[in-house]
């Protein structure tokens, strides 16, 4: 065990520009993806806010969770990593007694932005939470709002509703109202302060709620941390120290059961099974209903391809970090896709519909862009060089089109180390 954060944060090696080499045979290959970023950076929070040492197991290393490590060990608590057995040993801290200056840099992660900036206004000190160039590009409007009316003071140190911003506790609590349309994760981040707030807190919502599964993914971590939420209600309470054991990703997943069917594969996924927490598991449902075979077992998902995949009509808002994967596959069916829901997708980590749009034009693939989503119009993709954005799923998604079509290229491929450094590796197993 080490006593810093030695995390491989980039996908060390990739050259600037790689070339993806078009499949020769069907694969049949068992993979299972690094840990759940979401679960990661969940657990990390709730233990670093639980007096005592909590152990997660199977964590995810990658930029996103470094970030996550950062943060809380700016918060106070104790973050040892071990990559080389997914093991990160949090000792916790109770932020209401920490009174110093503290800055934590969020690098390229929502997540981590808008989960810490509630932990910190629970201390008296005051806050620096900021990130790269393109997360200060991202909204946080809704939760400084919030913040603010619980009693927490917030300086936006440039622009209004965007980072960098300071915050100062404490956070006394109460009862909130904020936004779901834009991003679920200004709740998620309430709700995991909530219990550390002197009155607990009661969040109502102003809009309807995106990315669904996600709050659900919260509510279940801080349930595993011994906090209980009942209706967005949260009471005054301590978390619980735990070892904690964090599933694969099932947004990664999505990828390789992706390639499965649109080559005439078999891929499985070990660890996702049946009663997992996350929302994008339900990309398999998709691709079933493209018809490809999905096998769903207690701890395992296998996707089978072979067949004609036909076109969907699909709302996908509470799985929107597949959209782009399903953009990649619907290249490859008999008729339209058609995706829906997704309008808010615009804000991550560049606007997701039209990079996707463009990309596939590029490669002379009839897709539009519509507001709240994309038709994608099946095609033969001519060689192309695909931009990526500095956005780890168009890296991912777009490398899908060059497992069939001869001639694509990835640029700045490093992009993936955001959420799996490891990406083109796995990719490479199903050669
Ligand atoms: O809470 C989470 O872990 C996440 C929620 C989703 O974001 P939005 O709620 O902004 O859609 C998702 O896109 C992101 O990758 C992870
Ligand atoms: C949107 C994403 O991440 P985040 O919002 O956590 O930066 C993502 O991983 O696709």
């Amino acid at each position: 065990m080490r006593d810093t954060v030695p995390v491989p944060a980039t996908a060390e090696g990739l050259p600037d520009v790689l070339p993806i080499t078009p499949l020769t045979a069907p694969p049949t290959v068992t993979i299972r993806p690094p840990g759940s970023k979401s679960i990661t950076n969940r657990a990390l929070l709730c233990a670093a806010l639980a007096p005592g040492t909590s152990r997660l197991r199977g964590a995810l290393f990658a930029d996103d969770t470094r970030a996550m490590m950062g943060a809380v060990t700016a918060l106070g608590a104790g973050v040892a990593a071990d990559p080389d057995t997914g093991t990160v040993t949090v000792t916790g801290v109770d932020p209401r007694t920490s009174t110093g200056a503290a800055t934590v840099d969020a690098r390229q992660s929502g997540t981590t932005s808008r989960f810490v900036l509630p932990a910190a206004a629970l201390r008296p000190g005051r806050t620096v939470v900021d990130g790269s160039a393109q997360l200060r590009g991202r909204p946080f409007g809704p939760v400084l709002q919030a913040l603010r009316d619980v009693g927490a003071t917030v300086e936006e140190l440039d622009r209004p509703g965007f980072l960098p911003v300071a915050v100062t506790g404490p956070a006394g609590g109460g009862s909130v109202q904020t936004t779901g349309h834009v991003s679920s994760q200004f709740l998620s981040g309430l709700l995991m302060a909530a219990p550390l707030m002197t009155d607990g807190l009661t969040v109502g919502l102003t809009s309807p709620l995106v990315s669904v599964p996600y709050v659900k993914m919260t509510i279940a971590v801080m349930a595993a941390f011994g906090v209980e939420v009942r209706d967005l209600e949260v009471r005054p309470g301590a978390y619980r120290p735990t070892d904690y054991v964090v599933e694969p990703d099932a947004s990664a997943a999505s990828y390789l059961l992706a390639a499965a069917a649109i080559t005439g594969g078999r891929v499985t996924v070990a660890g996702l099974g049946s009663d997992s927490l996350q929302g994008d598991v339900g990309f398999a449902d998709v691709l079933e209903r493209m018809g490809a075979r999905v096998d769903r077992h207690a701890d395992a998902l296998t996707v089978t391809g072979g067949g004609p995949l036909r076109g969907v009509d699909v709302n996908m808002a509470d799985i929107s970090d597949t959209a782009q994967t399903l953009a990649a596959v619907a290249v490859f069916a008999d008729t339209p896709t058609r995706v829906r829901g997704i309008g808010f997708i615009r804000g991550k980590e560049t606007d997701r519909i039209g990079a996707v749009v463009t990309e596939l034009r590029r490669a002379g693939i009839d897709a539009v862009e519509d507001e709240d989503g994309f038709t994608i119009h099946p095609g033969d993709p001519r060689p192309t060089r695909f931009a990526t954005y500095d956005d780890h799923r168009m890296a991912m998604s777009l490398s899908l089109v060059g497992l069939r079509a001869p001639g694509i290229e990835i640029a700045d491929p490093a992009c993936v180390g955001k959420t799996y450094p490891g990406f083109f590796a796995d990719l490479g197993r199903l050669s």
